[in-house]
Order: structure tokens, then C-alpha cells, then sequence
């Protein structure tokens, strides 16, 4: 419940000593919130880039109504920090000043975008350290996987500049004589964009260096968990030379329903591109058709992990440990279902699960030995726990962990391995979103092919065998977007990233990734033939 609205409550039917306490209950939650903020701030060799603001047409504003909503470490529980509590309205400024930047944006050159996104992409990386500082303190991701996502974040701004100016139109034959067709791409623009919490800074690239490339201009809304990410990288945006109103974000915690509608709805923007869960996407989708907007949605998934008797097995379980522990697990790509084939699979959980003991170490973010991060929030670990109940009530067996055990936070979960895992188990069909690891077990092929593409989703899958025909049959049959074969890292800014099925639609990254935020142009241009006169008579 918001302040305002709690004070409301509390003044309209309870006695003053009441109103008192939670006053003073409420301020020292504000002044805690300060001392932490400041103490984020001052941790950071740049403190100018830890902004408790929105940032609409180059300015730092806070909301209309002053409201505030609190941003909290999910490692420690402590209030790091507040952003401005942003409405429709002010969302519908946004868009207006958005509108206005495209009217001169959308002619600036190639040259110039690509200019300003290879500085944006050096400044990430000058800045990295306090751009993983920040984003530990806003996920609960450890130290070192916070780096790894702004190296990982940064990439798109590299990739999208040089793919700004690589913009190809074709030139066609038209049928009728003398005719010839051409295409350009031109940008589609303004753009809504919105995040999700689990990679706060690389999801936010993965678009805008896209949309900047095509000569778009943004209003974007980053996840209420997870604002600072997004709002340093609007602070060297600034830096890098986006000109005024290119770049805006608007702040919401409350109004999410009321600032996701306003962008949907409003004609001005031309295309939706989000990243979250497939109950959200659908909505969006919904409201986004009143206006016929763009959309690209990319959604939840539910990987397979394939092991085949014959893969080799080092290399499966480093590729798994990878798909299955990124973020604490909570990765669309993630491994959801793990099918190891007989003759191996109990060899295989004995390996995987001497490596989790060796190598997951979960601990404070700052350690560098931490490993193994918490979850996002405490409802996330009570989804984790369910899943696993429901699992071990129905047959499942528990190789390690199991249990939430050794931490104050009810934000942590320890690393577990379930063997002997059913379809009929909630985790199958469920994404996990966790330190989770169960195993399936399969004899042949077309069986686990059939129990992999037993899914309403289909994001990621993995494949691993040193037989060529079973991989690429695989990989061609699997129901999912992407496939990893011997390989269990497949994000990169190359290659094009989506879904089919529920996973949703659109690609990001890759060639592919600019075509999303533009639309194709067809000029035919007529009376090209050669006269006649000039034509022999052979
Ligand atoms: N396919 C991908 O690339 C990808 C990447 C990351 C996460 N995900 C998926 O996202 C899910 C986890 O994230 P989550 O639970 O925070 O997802 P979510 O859908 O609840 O939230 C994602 C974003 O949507 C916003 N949002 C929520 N309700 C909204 C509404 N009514 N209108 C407008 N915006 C709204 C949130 O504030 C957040 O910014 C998982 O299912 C995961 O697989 C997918
Ligand atoms: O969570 C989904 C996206 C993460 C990635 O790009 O690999």
C-alpha cells in the first residue's frame, strides 16, 4: 500500500497515537532510505550516475505528486533508495516529448547514431564497476555476475553500432516494363519499451541499441525493482550525445498497470517491445491492438536440457551448470527440465551434483567468492518452494539441498537437485525461476522429443551428443526459438534471441535485431524502360 494512501486510511479511523506512530515509522523509514542511498551513492567512484529520479526530455524530474516508491536490496532487505511514483498522465508527456525528438531524430545519419552508441558503449565500459555496483545493489546479483552483465549489456550498444549503418534496402525488377522497386527501412518511431527486473541493465541495451540505431526515439519503463540501472544508463546516454527527449524513462511501482496501458493505447507510439512474463505480454498485446502498434514479446520459457548416453560428460555439466544457475536460475533460457538418457543419468547426477557442491557458494553480493545470489523477492522463493513440495510429495527425490536452510534472508534459496522427476510434476510445466535442478529420465530419442516439445512455450532448448544426425535432427524438431547444441550459453548480441509458442514473437540482437523498430518503405518507381527507338529489332 502506498503512504499516501496508508496515511489516508489510518487518519480517516484511527486514533491520533496511532497516526503518530506510523508517522514516525514512516520517517524513519525515509531516513533509512536516504542513509543507504547516500551510502550506494558515495560507494561509487562516479556517484552522479545513482539517480533517484525519471528522466523525461533530458531533465531529472520527480512525479507530479511527489510520491515516491521504495527500492530495496533483495540480498539484505534494506531500502537502498526511492524513484518518483509516475502516472498515465505524466507517461503520456513522456510519449509527447518522445514524438517531438523523433521529428528531427529520424534524420540524423547513420554515421551520427553509430557515433553516439560506440560512446555510449565506451562509457559502459568505463563505468563498469559502478554500473555492476549498482546493479548488485538493485537485483541481489553477486559482485562478479554483475560485471559479467554489464560486459554482457554493453555488447548490444557495440553491435547495434556498427548495424546502424549497415541499413539495406533491395532493388527489385518490377513486372511491368520500365518499372523498378526498391525498399528502404526507415524507422518506425517513437518506441515503448519495457523491462523486466532480472537483467535490469542488458534487456534495457538489447532494445534501445536497436531503436537508437534505427533512428527511433524511446519511452522506456524499467521494472519497479530494478529503476537505477536504467537510469545510469540514461545518465551516460546524456553523456554520449543522445540528444534531448531521445531517451525517456518513466519511473512506476503502483501505476504499472496505468503506465503500461497509457503506452499501449496512445497512438503516438508505434511499437511495443517487452521483455517479462507471458500473463503480462498478453495484456499488452490486448491493449496494444486498439492501435495496431508493433510488438515484440519476448516471454517466459521452460528450457529442455538434453543429455545423451554418448555426450561428453565434463562438458554437459559445465554447459548445464551455466543454463541452470545464470542469475540464481531466474533466466527465461534457464534449463527448466533436465532429460538425461538411462545410461548415464545416474553417473551424470553424480557428477553434476559434485560440481554444484564444489562450485555454488552463496553468500553476501560483495563477497567475491559468492556464487550463488538470492532471488528476487521472498514470493519468488515461495514459488521455488512449492514447485519443489509438490515434487517430492509426488515421488521426487532430493540429492541436495531441498530445504531453506542457513540464511536470515527470506529472499535465498539453497542450490537443489531433484532426480526422478514426472510430467506430471508442477516443475514440468511451470518455469522454475530458480536454483532448481530436476531430472527426467528418457530412453530414446523420439520420446524425448515428445516429452521436450510437451510445453506452451518454447524459448530455449539444449542438446548434448557428439552424434551429428540426433543433434541436428534435434535442433530442427525442438519446439523453441533457440537451440544450444553442446553449448549451454547461447545469449550473445550476434545472434538473433526469441520465441515461438507462448515464448512470444520478434527477435533481438543479431542482424535481425534492427528490422524490429523500422518499417519497409516500397518505392516503385515507373517510366524507367528503354524507348523502343533504342531497341533493335532482333
Ligand atoms: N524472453 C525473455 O527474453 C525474458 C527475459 C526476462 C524475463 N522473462 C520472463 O519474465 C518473467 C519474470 O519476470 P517478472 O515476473 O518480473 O515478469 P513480469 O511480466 O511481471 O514483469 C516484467 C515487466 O513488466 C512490467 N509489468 C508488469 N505488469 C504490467 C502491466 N500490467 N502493464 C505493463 N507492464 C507490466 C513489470 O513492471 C516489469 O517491468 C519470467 O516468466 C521470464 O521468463 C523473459
Ligand atoms: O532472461 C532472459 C534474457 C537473458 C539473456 O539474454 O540471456
Amino acid at each position: 500500500m502506498s503512504i499516501v494512501r496508508a496515511l489516508v486510511k489510518i487518519s480517516s479511523r484511527a486514533p491520533a497515537s496511532a497516526y503518530r506512530a506510523y508517522s514516525w515509522r514512516t520517517s524513519q523509514r525515509a531516513f533509512a532510505s536516504q542513509a543507504n542511498a547516500s551510502k550506494l551513492r558515495e560507494s561509487l567512484s562516479d556517484p552522479s550516475l545513482f539517480k533517484e529520479n525519471a528522466y523525461i526530455d533530458g531533465k531529472w524530474i520527480a512525479s507530479k505528486s511527489g510520491r515516491t516508491f521504495d527500492v530495496v536490496d533483495p540480498a539484505t532487505g534494506k531500502i537502498i533508495g526511492t524513484c518518483p511514483e509516475m502516472t498515465g498522465n505524466e507517461t503520456a508527456t513522456a510519449i509527447n516529448v518522445a514524438q517531438r525528438a523523433f521529428h528531427d531524430f529520424q534524420h540524423t545519419t547513420a554515421r551520427q547514431r553509430m557515433d553516439i552508441l560506440k560512446r555510449w558503449f565506451e562509457l559502459m565500459n568505463k563505468h563498469k564497476n559502478d554500473l555492476a555496483k549498482i546493479l548488485m545493489f538493485e537485483n541481489g546479483r553477486p559482485a562478479s555476475a554483475a560485471g559479467a552483465e554489464i560486459t554482457y549489456a554493453a555488447s548490444f550498444f557495440e553491435w547495434f553500432q556498427g548495424e546502424a549503418v549497415r541499413n539495406y534496402g533491395d532493388t527489385i525488377q518490377g513486372s511491368a516494363a520500365g518499372n523498378r522497386v526498391l525498399t528502404l527501412k526507415l524507422p518506425i518511431g517513437v518506441v515503448g519499451i519495457l523491462t523486466p527486473w532480472n537483467f535490469p541493465c542488458a534487456m534495457i541495451t538489447r532494445k534501445v541499441g536497436a531503436a537508437v540505431a534505427a533512428g527511433c526515439t524511446v519511452v522506456l519503463k524499467p521494472a519497479a525493482e530494478t529503476p537505477y540501472s536504467a537510469l545510469a544508463l540514461a545518465e551516460l546516454g546524456e553523456r554520449a550525445g543522445l540528444p534531448k527527449g531521445v531517451f525517456n524513462i518513466v519511473t512506476t511501482h503502483e501505476n504499472v498497470s496505468e503506465v503500461g496501458k497509457e503506452l499501449c493505447e496512445n497512438n503516438v507510439v508505434k511499437k511495443i517491445s517487452f521483455t517479462g512474463s507471458t500473463g503480462v505480454g498478453k495484456t499488452l498485446m490486448a491493449q496494444s491492438s486498439s492501435s495496431l502498434k508493433k510488438l515484440s514479446l519476448e516471454l517466459g520459457g521452460n528450457a529442455p536440457f538434453i543429455i545423451f548416453n554418448d555426450a561428453q560428460i565434463e562438458s554437459a555439466v559445465a554447459g548445464l551448470m551455466a543454463a541452470k544457475f545464470r542469475a540464481s536460475g531466474q533466466t527465461c533460457v534457464c534449463a527448466n527440465r533436465i532429460y538425461v538418457q538411462s545410461k548415464i543419468y545416474d553417473s551424470f547426477i553424480a557428477a553434476f551434483a559434485a560440481e554444484v557442491e564444489r562450485s555454488m557458494i552463496s553468500g553476501a553480493s560483495e563477497d567475491p567468492r559468492t556464487s550463488l545470489g538470492c532471488l528476487i523477492n521472498a514470493k519468488a522463493v515461495q514459488k521455488v518452494e512449492r514447485l519443489v513440495k509438490d515434487a517430492t510429495e509426488h515421488g521426487a527425490e532430493v540429492v541436495i539441498g531441498g530445504k531453506k536452510a542457513g540464511h536470515e534472508m527470506d529472499t535465498f534459496y539453497p542450490p537443489t537437485i531433484l532426480k526422478n522427476m514426472k510430467p506430471t510434476m508442477q516443475a514440468f510445466s511451470e518455469e522454475i525461476f530458480g536454483p532448481v535442478v530436476s531430472f527426467f529420465k528418457f530412453e530414446t530419442e523420439d520420446e524425448v522429443l515428445a516429452l521436450a516439445n510437451n510445453a506452451d512455450v518454447g524459448l530455449a532448448s539444449y542438446v548434448y551428443t557428439e552424434n551429428l544426425p540426433v543433434a541436428w535432427r534435434m535442433a530442427e524438431a525442438l519446439q523453441t526459438g533457440m537451440t544450444g547444441i553442446n553449448i549451454g550459453v547461447i545469449s550473445d548480441a550476434v545472434a538473433p534471441f526469441g520465441g515461438i509458442k507462448h515464448s512470444g514473437f520478434g527477435r533481438e540482437g543479431g542482424r535481425v535485431g534492427l528490422d524490429e523498430f523500422q518499417i519497409m518503405k516500397t518505392i516503385t518507381i515507373g517510366g524507367l524502360g528503354i524507348p523502343e527507338s533504342k531497341l533493335s529489332s532482333i
